[in-house]
């Protein structure tokens, strides 16, 4: 069975092949800056065992064309794996927002693209693009199943008092205004090889994703308990460009006092803010070159956003009264040593403690970074949204 699992974002498309049920894709790629002059596809080959790259700066005017040029690396008889679109057997959709319509897998059909369609207002910056990618890939794969795996639909499991705003019910009863939490692929897939690796299905884990978007979840038996982003991906920790938590009487003055539109807060909540809005920078390998030379902003930044970590950290430990492990993933979890080092810094009271010679090793795969003596584990684990994309796509469809 061919199973593409395609993750569409706003200008990106992520991509990765499988041919189930071997969990090493036979072609992956990304195709950046969607919609401007110099879009760049990367793509990679399994050939023999060996990973090959290839990279092409081209036009992509839309979605529509960057997934063609994708299909076309895909059939490529020197590239490819596939010779014909035909091939594909499941095409598996990243779908950022599921409301509470979705607790799990699913297959797609028109109600389920209505469904999808009605969450817009819910998660504009993403289920649009989401939804796009559905639309172009039924086209490009007419007789491929398509199936959608929702962020929100492991954080479904969280109880009433976690997911709940203490706002008048009918916000809730009549506009599904609540937590919903995001990541949740990401959460799970990390979650569960933590266990593991512990060897312990009921362990209580605290996964912490830092990518662009950041989000932490608290994590007992493999379901998810509380999670800090919350009706958007807006809220929690201190993101690339977004705020993360703050008090909401900030968006009040900035409206009533400093002129802003409800518009112009989004932008700047969202697109303007977290590390971008602290050092100029969303790219935390520039923060971190320039905290290296001593930038003060930058180390503010470094300090905010570890200690947002850190809060949340002793606010789960209590959530799950006591802690088996922390796990650190994506782009900053998995690569900043750093950000790990100050988001465990004085932790040593909950029973963590960091080796920091082992935190500045870049082995790859999971790898625990504590020391012998810390009652907690804390653990670096590469996330796999894709994979485990195409993993239940594959339970929902066997
Ligand atoms: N070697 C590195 N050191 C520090 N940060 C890194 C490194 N590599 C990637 N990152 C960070 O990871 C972020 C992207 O993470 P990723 O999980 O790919 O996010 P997303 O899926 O949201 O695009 C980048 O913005 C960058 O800040
Ligand atoms: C939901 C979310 O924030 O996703 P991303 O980190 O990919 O923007
Ligand atoms: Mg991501």
């Amino acid at each position: 069975m061919n199973i593409f699992v395609v993750n569409s974002g706003s200008s990106s498309i992520k991509y990765q092949l499988f041919r189930w049920p071997a969990e090493q894709p036979v072609c992956s790629g990304l195709a950046e800056r969607i919609g401007q002059e110099n879009a760049v596809i990367t793509h990679k080959t399994l050939i023999n065992g060996q990973e090959r790259t290839m990279q092409q700066t081209l036009v992509l005017p839309d979605h529509e064309a960057g997934l063609r040029e994708v299909v076309a690396l895909l059939t490529s008889s020197i590239v490819g794996a596939i010779r014909d679109p035909a091939e594909i057997d499941v095409v598996g959709h990243r779908v950022v927002h599921g409301g509470e319509q979705f607790t799990t897998t699913t297959e797609i059909d028109e109600l389920v693209k209505a469904t999808i369609r009605e969450l817009f207002a819910l998660a504009p910056l993403h289920n649009p693009a989401n939804y796009l990618g559905i639309e172009v890939a039924e086209r490009l794969f007419p007789q491929a199943r398509q199936v959608a795996v929702f962020d929100t639909a492991f954080h479904q499991t969280l109880p009433a008092y976690a997911f709940r705003y203490a706002l008048p019910t009918r916000f809730y009863a009549e506009h599904r205004l609540r937590v919903y939490g995001f990541h949740g692929t990401s959460h799970q897939y990390v979650a569960a090889q933590a266990a593991q690796h512990l060897g312990n299905p009921a362990a209580r884990l605290i996964t912490i994703h830092l990518g662009n978007g950041c989000s932490m979840a608290a994590v007992r038996d493999g379901r998810s308990v509380d999670t800090s982003m919350g009706f958007s991906p807006l809220a929690g920790l201190v993101m690339g460009t977004r705020s993360g938590d703050l008090d909401p009487a900030v968006v009040l003055y900035l409206q009533s006092q400093l002129g802003y539109t409800a518009a112009g807060v989004n932008t700047l909540l969202n697109k303007q803010s977290g590390m971008l809005g602290l050092t100029g920078f969303s790219d935390m390998r520039d923060i971190g070159k320039a905290q290296a030379q001593d930038d003060p902003e930058a180390g503010l930044a470094y300090d905010l956003y570890a200690y947002r970590i850190r809060k949340y950290i002793g606010a789960y430990a209590a959530v799950l009264n006591g802690l088996d492990a922390l796990v650190f993933t994506a782009g900053v979890g998995e690569n900043d040593a750093l950000v790990r080092s100050r988001a465990c810094q004085n932790l040593d009271f909950f029973g963590i403690e960091l080796d920091e010679n082992k935190n500045q090793l870049r082995t790859p795969g999971l790898r625990d970074i504590s020391r012998p003596e810390s009652r907690v584990r804390i653990l670096v684990i590469p996330t796999n949204e894709e994979l485990e994309i195409a993993r239940q796509c594959a339970q929902l469809l066997q």
